[in-house]
This record gives C-alpha cells, structure tokens and sequence, in this order.
C-alpha cells in the first residue's frame, strides 16, 4: 500500500517513523523544502516531493494530512486532482469532515486525531468514519490506523474531546514528569536516572490501567498504605488543586473559555 503523508512536521514525522517501523507500507511525503525533512527523508529512506502538484506522480492510495489546520482546507482542495479511489485520513484538529468534503468531492475521507507516541506505536487514534464507506476501505484504513496504536473510533462529535485527551494529553503527562524529575533531582537523584524512572512508572502505571480497564481511583487505593507515605503525597495534590489543574487543562484545550 502507498501512503503519502503532507505536512512533515511533528505530527506527520511522528506518523512516518511509526508507519515505517511496521515495514507494510510504501512512504512517501510532500513538505515545502525544508532541510529538517530532506535529513529526515534520507535517513528513513521515503521519496520527498516539495509540491501538492507532484502528489500525483506518487499515486497514493492513502493520502494522511498532517499539515497545519488552518491550511488543511486549502492543501486538500490542491489534492483534488487523485484519483477517486484515494483514501484521505486527515488529522487536522478542528477540520471537519464537511469542511473537506466540500473540496473533496468525490473521495473516501476519514478523520482522526493521534498523539506524537504513534511514532513508537503506541499512540492513541481517533477515528471518525463517514456514514457512506465500504467495508474495504475501512479495512485499509484500520490496517494503516491499526500500525500506529490504540484506535478508538467515536462519532465525528465526540473526535474534538478524545483529540484532547488523547491528542494534548501527552503533553499535560510530559509536564508531570518534568515537575517530578525535578523533585527527584532535588533528593539527589541524577537526571538521567530520574527521566528513566518518571517514563518507566508512567509507562506502567498507563499499561496496568489499559489493561485491567479498573478505574483509576481504584488503582490508586492499591498504592496508598493506611498510614504510609503515598496517601500523604496524595493530600498535598488535593491541597494543590491538582486534580482541578487537570479538568481545567481539559476544559481550556477544548476551547472553554
Ligand atoms: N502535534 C501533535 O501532537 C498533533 C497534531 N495534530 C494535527 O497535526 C497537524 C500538524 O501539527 P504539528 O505537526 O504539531 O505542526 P508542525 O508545525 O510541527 O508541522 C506542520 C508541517 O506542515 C508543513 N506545512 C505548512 N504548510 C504546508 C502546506 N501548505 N503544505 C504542506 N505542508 C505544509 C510545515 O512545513 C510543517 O513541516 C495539525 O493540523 C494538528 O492539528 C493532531 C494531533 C496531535
Ligand atoms: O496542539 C494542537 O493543536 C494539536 C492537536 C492535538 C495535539 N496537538
């Protein structure tokens, strides 16, 4: 299968390194010329055009838009030209799917929204399916999605909340383990030592969760001891507001104001 995937940013490099360590698939990608993605290019071995005009040499069979979402629209409607058989996975955060099917007239469009671990293959996926769509095409697209993580799909509605838990959510973990690298540093802990720790505890304090599926309150009474040291840590997030610092990190990445 062919993928082409437009806008090489951290986004769409994270979904070319990801696509690639699967082996299945034949990678190509349109970036305007920018010498970080002619490096990236030439160390992962996928051919690199600079125009949506050249797309069409590459005859995708899926075509994945990682490209900024204020420009999504206007690169699609460029990519109007490939034949009708392409698929278009757009991972535009806020681009609907009428907003490309207005430009798109004629072609199979799925939207999703990833997180940057798809590059190890273990994101988190997003998926909205139009109503009209083959059992074939669904299959291609899994097979692409499936290679990346975790596909959840949800209706085209509830895409901007998951795009937010799942899509910003590494990022609000990220902080949380630079505030407690910093606090293992201060207890003598080298940083190195510390960043392998924080990573390896979130690491399976996430697989633990997944794959019990028990909810996390319920986890977390596992860790705290009557009387021991992780309840007390436990109060000093309440004191803190913690928990309320997370809902309103939510609530603001969705647009709440
Ligand atoms: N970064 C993330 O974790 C996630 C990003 N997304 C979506 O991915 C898209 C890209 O986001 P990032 O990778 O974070 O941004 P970025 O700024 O890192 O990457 C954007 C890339 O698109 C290229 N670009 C700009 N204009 C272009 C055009 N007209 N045609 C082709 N390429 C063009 C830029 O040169 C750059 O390489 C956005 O729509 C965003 O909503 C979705 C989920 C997660
Ligand atoms: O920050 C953003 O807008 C994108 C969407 C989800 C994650 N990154």
């Amino acid at each position: 299968m062919k993928i082409t995937v437009i806008g090489v940013g951290n986004m769409g490099s994270a979904i070319i390194k990801g696509l690639g360590n699967s082996k299945k698939f034949t990678l190509s990608a349109m970036n305007p010329v920018n010498p970080r993605v002619s490096k990236l290019a030439d160390t992962l071995k996928f051919e690199l055009v600079n125009t949506n005009a050249d797309v069409a040499e590459l005859a995708p069979d899926v075509v994945i838009l990682t490209t900024p979402a204020p420009v999504t629209v206007a690169v699609a409607k460029e990519l109007a030209v490939l034949n009708d058989h392409t698929i278009f996975i757009s991972a535009a955060a806020g681009i609907s799917h009428n907003d490309l099917r207005a430009v798109l007239p004629n072609k199979i469009i799925a939207n999703i929204i990833p997180n940057t671990p798809v590059e190890v293959n273990a994101g988190t996926i997003g998926l909205a399916l139009p109503r009209e769509i083959t059992a074939d095409d669904i299959s291609t697209i899994m097979t692409v999605l499936d290679s990346l993580g975790d596909v959840i799909e949800v209706p085209e509605q509830q895409l901007d909340i998951i795009g937010v838990v799942g899509g910003c959510g590494p990022a609000f973990v990220d902080v949380m383990m630079d505030a407690m690298s910093d606090a293992a540093v201060k207890h003598g802990l080298d940083r190195q030592t510390a960043y392998q720790v924080v990573a390896s505890m979130v690491k399976g304090t996430g697989t633990l969760a997944y794959d019990s599926q028990l909810a996390p309150a319920l986890l977390r009474d596992q860790v705290t001891s009557p009387g021991g040291t992780t309840i007390k840590g436990v109060e000093a997030l309440e004191k803190n507001g913690f928990r309320y610092a997370i809902m309103d990190a939510v609530n603001k990445a969705t647009g709440e104001k």
